[in-house]
């Protein structure tokens, strides 16, 4: 694997299937594109090339190769192409998940790592959570009282998006207006619903000024109200800031506000005004909510098809926090069986099953092949989570094989890297697993 060994000018592109004319390999590709690029990598190797309508498609699916582009080639693939989608209300421009690596991007990563979602600050409003979690399993014991089913999808979801929006909003949000919270609900899966079709825009350019599929145009229309929704939000914080004089709530809403009124000052983040911290909100609510609770719900099936696990998992639960008492965040550190579950479920199911797509920015040679400039770069994270040749009965839902081996999830050991890995590594991991884990074991 030296990638230096092949000469420059030796350009190769890595395998694949012949391409159609004009369509490429779109059929090949499919609609569940992970599994149909597990496949071809079964006959064309690990790192394999598709020409998808105009662009050309590389797709990663073994640890060794997650590394060379994650890691050893990490410089080159660290920008990510821009989805016709993101353009909608000029987000593109200032969308920590769009931006390319600048210094408008590391001052966001910044916010997120310091302010927003560093321990001292999850530790600071973990006791939010717990009581948002409270409000969950109320729903589901009055649900089972009445005898009725519980839809463990819907609850996943609507838990997720109130444990996030009360981690950035305290409790204002879920509290104050429940029309609030609905139109809160019904857009944010208005957009995740968008952002998740195939758009024909993004594999020809030619088509993106008529936006064949109209999948900019409603997009545009869901960020708006997003981006109205957490206007409202900042405006009615600063209001009542005014009426009782300098009392804050000392929440990440209070931090973000303090550092626009630092930005008007042109002082410490002087690029940071209200509308990128209002886009930088709708980013962590599209990147945050269907991500954990589909992870969620996973583990929950997965339980649910094993009553043995699931009774190991409540066993350890019982041993450790007692029958009864309320699982927390600082308890997680003692229940390595739920974390095996959570970590289980994350190499099955991972949330984003090809990563978030990476684009070259040069042309890299990486084993010998050619990576052209400009392609994307797809890591299939649900492939290698299923390799036969690094997990043993790799369909299996087996908890316990974590409790032997030394993985994690954090982007060092790149056969599970179901948050991603390098430098544009999940955000959000460490609320991520505060939630998961802190959700499925007070279901549990
Ligand atoms: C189970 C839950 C989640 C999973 C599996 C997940 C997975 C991912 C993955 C694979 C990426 C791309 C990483 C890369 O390119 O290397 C990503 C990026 C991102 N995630 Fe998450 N995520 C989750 C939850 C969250 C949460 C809760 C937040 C916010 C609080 C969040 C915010 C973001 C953001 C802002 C990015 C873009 C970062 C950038 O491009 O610089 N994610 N996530």
């Amino acid at each position: 694997f030296n990638s230096l060994a092949n000469p420059r000018s030796r350009k190769q592109l890595p395998p694949g299937p012949k391409p159609l004319p004009i369509i490429g390999n779109f059929l090949e590709f499919g609609d569940k594109p992970h599994k149909s690029s597990a496949r071809l990598s079964k006959s064309y190797g690990p790192l394999i090339s598709l020409k998808l309508g105009r662009v050309t498609t590389i797709v990663v699916s073994s640890p060794i190769m997650a590394k060379e582009v994650l890691q050893v080639h990490g410089q080159f693939f660290s920008n990510r192409p821009i989805l016709d989608s993101a353009r909608a209300s000029n987000h593109v421009h200032l969308s920590i998940i769009s931006l390319p690596v600048s210094t408008l991007w590391r001052e966001l990563r910044k916010i997120c790592n310091v302010h927003l979602l560093a321990a001292r600050v999850l530790n600071a409003n973990m006791n939010l959570r717990h009581n948002k979690v409270e409000e969950l399993l109320c729903d589901v014991r009055k649900s089972a009282e009445a005898g009725e089913a519980v839809e463990i999808g819907k609850a996943a979801f609507r838990a997720s998006l109130n444990l996030l929006s009360t981690t950035f909003f305290s409790m204002e949000l879920a509290d104050t207006n429940s029309n609030t919270v609905r139109e809160f609900k019904e857009t944010v899966r208005g957009f995740i619903d968008e952002l998740g079709k195939p758009n024909l825009a993004d594999f020809f350019p030619f088509l993106r000024k008529i936006d064949p599929q109209g999948i900019r145009r409603r997009t545009d229309f869901h960020f708006r109200k997003m981006l109205d929704l957490f206007d409202c939000i900042i405006n009615e914080r600063l209001q009542l800031r005014e009426v009782s004089g300098s009392v804050k709530d000392n929440d990440i809403l209070d931090t973000l506000i303090d550092m626009m009124v630092i930005g008007e000052e042109k002082s410490a983040h002087d690029q940071i005004d209200k509308t990128i911290i209002e886009h930088l909100l709708l980013d962590i609510f599209a990147a945050g909510t269907e991500t954990t609770s589909s992870t969620l719900e996973w583990s929950m099936a997965e339980l649910l098809k094993a009553p043995e696990i699931l009774s190991r998992a409540q066993a350890e639960l019982k041993q450790v926090i007692g029958k009864g008492n309320q699982v927390k965040e600082s308890d997680i550190t003692r229940l390595p069986y739920l974390q095996a579950v959570v970590k289980e479920t994350l190499r099955l199911h991972p949330a984003a099953p090809l990563m978030v797509p990476r684009k070259a920015e040069n042309d890299v040679e990486v084993c010998g092949y050619t990576i052209p400039k400009d392609s994307q770069l797809l890591v299939n994270v649900w492939a290698m989570g299923r390799d036969p040749n690094i997990w043993e009965n790799p369909h299996k839902f087996m908890p316990e094989r974590f409790l032997k081996l030394n993985i994690d999830v954090l982007g060092h050991d790149f056969e599970l890297i179901p948050f991603g890995a390098g430098r544009r590594i999940c955000p959000g991991l460490p609320l991520a697993t505060r939630m998961l884990h802190l959700m499925l074991g007070s279901l549990c």
